[in-house]
């Protein structure tokens, strides 16, 4: 069997905050289309992990590897235009923009990701283009972050908790054009809390404890022994 390259491969990373340590030894790959969770109570490393894929963490220790390519080391904006889009946790970074500015920001000639089509995902926000951010509901501007992750079209997407906080008819939306970019060849990481959320979407499950991988398993056997996952989860 012919084995796929990784798309992005995650390998003997430790990060750091000043001097306290945030990331142990954390190795991963995902693959062409593959949609991936990391799951894991706060405090377990999913943002940082996130963030060092984007360069806003240097590992101390470990490397980043785009489509084979080193990219840990590289400042944030040049990781994002070899190809990785980034969906923060915060969703007021660019609070003064209008939706429309916000969309457009990073859009790249040719990219599918189009305003239209963004509105055409989230209707509820088709009057609401010249708003800015700061005056969007929370659900609103969670849409408006992901059309501004995918406005550069990026081939990798990275989501922070996109569920958060959102109305369930709104997480509905989110899943839905979370699977339509699967579809379309892009793959994804998604960092969550909310398991249900995860295993519809993933295709791999990634748990983390204490800045380390603690385990990792497809999301057919996660729905099967949903318990495997659920004790990382709660609180003790
Ligand atoms: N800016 C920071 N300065 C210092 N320590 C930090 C900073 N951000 C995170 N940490 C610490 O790094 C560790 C991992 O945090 P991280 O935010 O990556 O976890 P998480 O799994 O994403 O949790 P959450 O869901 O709360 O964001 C935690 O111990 C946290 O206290």
């Amino acid at each position: 069997m012919e084995v796929e390259t990784p798309l992005l491969e995650v390998a003997g990373v430790d990060a750091f905050y000043g001097r306290s340590q945030a990331l142990f030894d954390v190795s991963f790959s995902i693959g062409p289309r593959e949609v991936v969770a990391i799951l894991g109570r706060n405090g377990a490393g999913k943002t940082t992990t996130l963030r060092t894929i984007m360069g806003f963490n240097v590992p101390g220790q470990g490397s980043v590897r785009f489509d084979g390519r080193l990219i840990s080391g590289q400042k944030p904006h040049r990781i994002a235009r070899q190809g990785i889009g980034y969906v923060p946790e915060t969703r007021d970074a660019f609070s003064l923009l209008t939706v429309e500015e916000n969309i457009m920001l990073g859009y790249r000639a040719g990219s599918p990701y189009t305003l239209e089509r963004f509105l055409g995902w989230f209707p509820e926000l088709q009057g609401l283009t010249r708003r800015r951010g700061a005056q969007l509901s929370g659900g609103q501007q969670q849409m408006m972050v992901i059309g501004r992750g995918l406005a550069p079209a990026p081939r990798l997407l990275l989501l922070d908790e996109p569920s958060q906080g959102l109305a369930p008819v709104v997480v509905k939306s989110v899943a839905r054009v979370l699977t339509e970019l699967r579809d379309e060849a892009i793959s994804i990481i998604l960092v969550e809390q909310n398991l249900a959320f995860a295993l519809q979407i993933a295709d791999r499950v990634i748990v983390m404890e204490n800045g380390t991988v603690v385990d990792i398993l497809t999301a057919e056997e996660g729905r099967r022994a949903p318990a495997r996952i659920e004790r990382y989860l709660a609180i003790h």
